[in-house]
């Protein structure tokens, strides 16, 4: 079987969390320092560990034939490159901030302004949308510094917790998108590359599916079954099974992670009792 060449962030906010995921789909690659090509030992995977930035043009020109990285990278770079998948990572937005001294009544404030960001084609594309013309100063890093040393009168940049904007006296005024870390494939890949990917990707949807579920396992009287298990959806429904003491069961299923404490408040409420919460690691559905 020919090998799936897939890039991921050499080093940086992707990296981490790229690696644990292959790791938790049974994916044990050979990690030398510094190496740059590292090879999966038990399943037909080339890592290949580049720069976030330049993975877009690998992809496009069919170096790579997948990557995990930033959607907001591809919306920026990526011509033609499809998502086959979300990977609930790296989540961010990108948008326009401007001093917090500034007052802002809406969108129109923003024409004729000098915008500074690392994202010149989103923010083009934005402003010809919105009929805006603005004077881009095109920065690498640290954009949130040009309003204060009075390079712009606005950035477009990366937020996620808001504080980098917080610390810069500045305020999130437009979101032009939401990002997250996603799985892309190269428009070059050929059939039994893709073959791999989607091997990579059946796993990856099992991983994910876990990650949003938890096993619930709980014991309640017989004649609260019916109220708990309305509750209780589970996967097709809840697996109940008798106690050695009579008139009892133990409920099993699963359940959506969000839904958790509204859940287990209102278990509690009709009767059940010995409640345990388990994570999952794979879910085959
Ligand atoms: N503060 C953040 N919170 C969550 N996700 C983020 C944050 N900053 C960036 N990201 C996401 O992680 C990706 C990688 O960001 P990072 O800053 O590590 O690399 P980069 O500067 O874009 O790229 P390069 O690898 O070329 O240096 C971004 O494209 C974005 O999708
Ligand atoms: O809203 P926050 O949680 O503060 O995150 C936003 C910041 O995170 C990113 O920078 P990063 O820390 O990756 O540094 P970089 O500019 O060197 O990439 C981004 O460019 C913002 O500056
Ligand atoms: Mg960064």
């Amino acid at each position: 079987m020919r090998k799936l060449k897939i890039a991921v962030q050499k080093s940086g906010r992707l990296h981490d969390d790229s690696m644990k995921i292959l790791k938790e789909v049974g994916i044990s690659i050979d990690n030398g320092r510094d190496q740059l090509k590292a090879s999966a030992k038990n399943f037909p995977l080339e890592v290949f560990y580049l720069r976030n930035g330049d993975i877009p043009q690998y992809l496009v020109d069919g170096v790579v034939d997948a990557a995990i990285i930033g959607e907001n990278i591809l919306i920026e770079n990526g011509n033609n490159i499809s998502i086959v998948e979300k990977l609930g990572f790296s989540s961010c937005r990108v948008s326009v901030a401007i001093p917090k001294s500034e007052t802002y009544s809406g969108i129109q404030d923003l024409n004729g302004k000098r915008i500074a960001t690392s994202y010149p084609n989103t923010v083009t594309t934005f402003l010809k949308n919105n009929n805006l013309e603005a004077q881009l100063h095109i920065i690498n890093g640290s954009v949130e510094i040009a309003p204060n040393i009075g390079l712009a009168d606005a950035i477009v940049d990366i937020v996620s917790s808001g504080s980098t904007l917080f610390k810069n006296n500045l305020q999130e005024v437009e979101v032009l998108l939401q990002s997250e870390a996603v799985l892309a494939v190269s428009p070059k890949i050929y059939q039994e590359e893709l073959d791999v990917l989607n091997k990579l990707q059946f796993r990856l949807q099992s991983v994910l599916k876990a990650r949003k579920s938890r096993y619930v396992l709980l014991n309640a009287p017989n004649e609260k079954l019916e109220k708990i298990i309305q509750i209780l959806p589970g996967v097709k429904s809840p697996t109940v099974l008798p106690l050695a003491e009579s008139g009892w069961s133990s409920l099993h299923s699963v359940i959506d992670k969000n839904d958790f404490w509204e859940i287990i408040d209102e278990l509690k409420i009709v009767g059940a009792e010995g409640i345990l919460v388990c994570p999952i690691e794979n879910m085959v559905l």
